[in-house]
């Protein structure tokens, strides 16, 4: 122990054996929804009985707010759930949501059912995500320490960001019970709002408390305004997993009335988090925001454009191709699409892709040439707040060396990102907003405690299951204890092509791993059901789900082979529900008739499965804990090597009966 009385070392588990292989799955992008023809996952043959696990537990702040990788591996590997912005450090939401049981309405209960893995002694917890039915809370004033509960009357979810008192205690880092109802019809909605846990959310208390513009990253920008350019690049939505179209709203307006008096957007346009198609409102919207800056003086206009998974926003090095021919565009002016109008592209462009895959295009003026190019004394800033897919432009823009593709011109910018995306890094050396620590995640506790570790996906997810699950950090904790590897991506297609992915040669590493007997964990992400989701191509979908089935059963088949264990879950819904509902859960029309194809993530719970013959006699899921989310993985694998987790962790799933 030092002296800080800090120590990783963890106790032993009283009652589990340490020492047993322990295969852990995450299929991406797996949820749990009724079977019906847009449940791809039901849709497969030999599907899986799952169970539902509710998403809110990764931290985000409502229920609107739908799962995605990075919250979801950051709670499955960190096992805690992250206050930020104000309150102290560390673990602030479970101690409280503990002793507020009986106003919490998330069941865990151990159901024992059936299940094509059968043959092991095997668990699945319900986790119900029915918390918009829970009855009425009465309290309505400050009950316990740090956390507010409210009843408010005559007030819809979407005003309460807008309630100045709300807003404030927010703000400084408060949860919140909130319930709301309308006059005295019943209960609208629940919901604990933990503070601050996620990116987005820190993103918004630094604008909403003007901090953002006191801060280092957004001082070394300024310096540029008085002569250059302000360009702000990122992805247009309000889709809130990568970057949301209100903050750009508010940094528009914030740099310019501090200084910035040319300012170029850089759009990439979505369709991924929100619907195909959606792209044209909010390039609409943007505009007229940018119409009003005018008004006021501002040079301000869009410069140039592309679909998201087209232009720019490739991740994990698969394909520098896209960030090419966003670089192209965005600083050297050039695309082989050119417009006057923003609008008219978009609408021009869809004509032939949907919007995740739009071309790049550029505005130009009345005498063709590109309005905005990134030249020296410029400064640059992009929006994302989430790293994987702003890492590589990131490294165009600020690295001396650069290698990936021909710059052909490397201007001298002042460049910040809205967050340090790689803290291991350090990139980009400027930013915006300060990240969040995540550190003692599961990883480097697991190896300070002898359990060695393999982990593998494909590159499309390989930093799921290295960087997310770590806390953001890349490399090793350890690497003579430590293997990860990555299988290359297909890349230049859309997964739709190739639904199977890198299915089986990620699963033919894992069962390697798990013979070679080298790894206590063997940890893997399978991207298909979440990859191809996102196509929104429902045969294809289906395709692809029972390809990462048929990797499970190599993995568990393994697991059996060596008298391990397995833990099978997701970080997130997408492929079980493939089209846009209404609030009645019917499928939604659009203006022709249509069915709405939903390519997003989904609101809905994920499967979590404990099983193997290396599962202790007597393990069974706890029916105690109130509130089971993603967040509970990490104690609950840290038990089935041995261990005993860190008190601080979220709580274990599990417990051990005697029989
Ligand atoms: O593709 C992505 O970037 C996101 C959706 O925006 O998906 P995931 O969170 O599953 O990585
Ligand atoms: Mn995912
Ligand atoms: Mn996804």
């Amino acid at each position: 122990m030092g002296s800080s009385g800090f120590s990783w070392k963890l106790e032993d588990h009283p009652k589990l054996p340490k020492g047993k292989i322990l295969a852990m799955v995450v299929l991406d992008g797996w949820g749990e929804a009724n079977p019906n023809k847009y449940n791809c996952i039901h849709g497969a043959p030999d599907k899986w009985r799952l169970v539902r696990a509710h998403g809110k537990a990764v931290g985000l702040p409502t229920e609107d707010d739908m799962g995605n990788s990075e919250v979801g591996h950051n709670a499955l590997g960190a096992g805690r759930i992250f206050a930020q912005g104000g309150s102290p450090k560390g673990r602030l939401a479970p101690n409280i949501v503990e002793s507020q049981e009986s106003s919490r309405a998330c069941h865990l209960d151990p159901v024992l059912t059936p299940t094509p893995l059968r043959h092991h002694r095997c668990f699945w917890p319900r986790l119900s995500n029915d918390d918009y039915s829970r009855r009425p809370l009465n309290a309505t004033c400050v009950v316990l320490p740090r956390i507010v509960q409210f009843v408010i009357e005559d007030l819809g979810l979407s005003s309460l960001r807008r309630c100045p008192l709300l807003s404030f205690l927010m703000g400084i880092g408060l949860s919140l019970q909130i319930s709301v109802r309308a006059g005295s019809t019943p209960l609208l909605a629940s919901f604990i709002y933990f503070a601050p846990p996620n990116l987005a959310k820190l993103v918004d208390l630094a604008l909403d408390s003007g901090k953002i513009y006191d801060g280092e990253g957004f001082s070394y920008i300024k310096e540029s305004f008085a002569t250059g350019t302000l360009h702000l690049i990122g992805l247009l939505s309000d889709g809130g997993v990568h970057s949301r179209l209100d903050q750009l709203q508010l940094l528009l307006k914030g740099a310019s009335e501090r200084g910035a008096k040319r300012i170029r957007v850089h759009i990439l346009t979505d369709g991924r988090d929100v619907l195909d198609g959606s792209s044209v409102g909010f390039v609409e919207i943007l505009e007229n925001d940018l119409s009003k800056l005018r008004e006021k003086g501002v040079d301000a206009q869009i410069a140039s454009g592309g679909g998201r998974m087209y232009v720019t926003m490739d991740r994990y090095e698969n394909d520098w191709g896209v960030v090419k021919r966003g670089w192209d565009a965005q600083v050297l002016g050039e695309a082989p699409h050119k417009f006057k109008s923003a609008v008219e592209a978009v609408k021009k462009l869809r004509e032939g892709a949907n919007d995740q895959y739009l071309p790049p295009f550029v505005i130009v003026d009345e005498s063709g040439k590109a309005v905005g190019p990134v030249v020296d004394g410029d400064a640059v800033v992009t929006l994302n707040f989430r790293a994987d897919r702003m890492v590589m432009l990131a490294k165009a823009l600020e690295y001396e060396d650069f290698d990936k593709f021909d710059r052909v011109r490397f201007p001298k910018i002042r460049y910040a990102g809205m967050l340090e995306y790689d803290g291991e890094l350090k990139l980009p050396s400027k930013y915006l907003v300060s990240p969040p620590e995540i550190e003692r995640t599961s990883g480097e506790y697991l190896v300070h405690n002898g359990v060695s570790t393999f982990a593998c996906s494909e590159t499309v997810k390989f930093g799921h299951v290295t960087f997310f699950w770590n806390g953001n950090r890349s490399g090793y904790f350890n690497s003579d204890m430590e293997e990860y590897v990555e299988i290359p991506s297909d890349s230049g297609i859309t997964f739709n092509v190739k639904p199977k992915m890198k299915a089986l040669e990620i699963s033919e590493k894992a069962r390697d791993a798990i013979l070679s007997r080298k790894y206590l964990q063997v940890r893997v992400n399978l991207p298909n059901s979440d990859m191809v989701g996102h196509t929104g191509d429902i045969d294809a979908t289906v395709v692809a789900c029972k390809a990462a089935d048929e990797a499970v059963k190599m993995i568990l088949d393994a697991i059996e082979q060596v008298g391990g264990i397995y833990v099978v879950t997701a970080d997130h819904g997408n492929a079980e529900d493939m089209v846009k509902r209404n609030k009645k859960g019917e499928p939604q029309l659009d203006k022709n008739g249509q069915i709405q194809i939903l390519t997003s993530h989904t609101l809905e719970p994920v499967p979590l499965a404990i099983g193997g013959p290396g599962l202790a006699p007597g393990v069974r899921f706890r029916k105690d804990v109130p509130d089971g989310g993603l967040a509970n993985v990490a104690a609950t694998v840290m038990n089935l090597h041995g261990l005993v987790a860190p008190t601080d962790y979220e709580t274990t799933l599990i417990e051990v009966v005697d029989n």
